[in-house]
């Protein structure tokens, strides 16, 4: 039966300097799932998250999106691609309303993209309003970003996201700092954002993920570890022992 693959990696090598980060990482990601990338600290999460965002160009090996060679390319041009990444430090303007900032994200999509297809700032207006429902975050439209709790600036980071109508979305460590109210909001958006499109997450809690990806990808050491269902994952013994002593 042939899986339909939405992102790869071949042989993924990352040095910085003498340090090896990455080694040989092959992975495969299908189209649709909610797949998430665990493993204990300095596993190489966040360097892999940042080879698949374009940000860190492989030292060897390749990246393959919808079957073309990205390998070597710019972020924008992962981004151009479909590629769309939240990260744990905010991206926000934080003297702009909620509202403005997913506007200024879809303008920026539409800019750089469909230069023909110039947008009214109320067809502006409707689409940002339409994300930040998406995210739950229509209530708080007028608000100036920087007043947002910190989990209320994460959800509008993911309308950012989405501005862009990415099919493939890379989150990393998307409930950092947050309470575990904010954490379970969090946890809920990020499954619906799943129904509609690929999600890859990075993330080192691995109980937060069990619930709700549906693939888990282990790294270790900067290598492939293993990869499965999440109930695979939880009885696989070789990850039991890396997070032997982890949370
Ligand atoms: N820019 C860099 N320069 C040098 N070493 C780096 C750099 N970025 C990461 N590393 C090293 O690579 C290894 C993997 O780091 P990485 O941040 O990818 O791990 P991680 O699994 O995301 O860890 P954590 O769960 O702690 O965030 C670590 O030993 C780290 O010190």
């Amino acid at each position: 039966m042939s899986t339909d693959i939405i992102i790869e990696t071949h042989n993924v090598t990352r040095r910085f300097g003498a340090f090896t980060a990455l080694k040989n990482v092959s992975i495969q990601f299908e189209r649709g799932k909610l797949t998430s990338i665990i493993g204990p600290n300095g596993a190489g999460k966040s360097t892999y998250f940042n080879v698949l965002s374009g940000a860190f160009p492989p030292s060897e090996g390749r990246v393959v999106f919808q079957g073309k060679d990205l390998s070597g390319l710019k972020p924008h041009q992962f981004s151009h691609a479909g590629i769309s990444k939240s990260f744990q430090i905010t991206n926000i303007f934080p003297n702009f309303s909620t509202r403005q900032n997913v506007e200024i994200a879809l303008q920026a999509h539409v800019s750089r993209y469909n230069l023909w297809r110039r947008q009214s700032s109320l067809q502006l207006q409707d689409k940002a309003m339409e994300l930040l429902r998406t995210v739950g975050m229509e209530q708080h439209a007028r608000r100036l970003a920087r007043e947002l709790a910190h989990g209320q600036q994460r959800a509008l980071e993911i309308a950012i996201a989405l501005a862009s109508d990415p099919k493939l979305l890379l989150m990393d460590e998307p409930t950092a700092g947050m309470s575990p109210e904010e954490t379970r909001s969090m946890m809920d958006l990020i499954v619906q954002v799943a129904a509609a499109r690929t999600v890859i997450l990075v993330e080192h809690k691995m109980k937060m993920i069990m619930g709700i990806s549906d693939r888990i990808i282990v790294l270790h050491h900067g290598e492939f570890l293993a990869s499965g269902a999440p109930d695979d994952i939880r009885s696989n013994d070789e990850v039991k022992r890396v997070y032997l002593g982890q949370h």
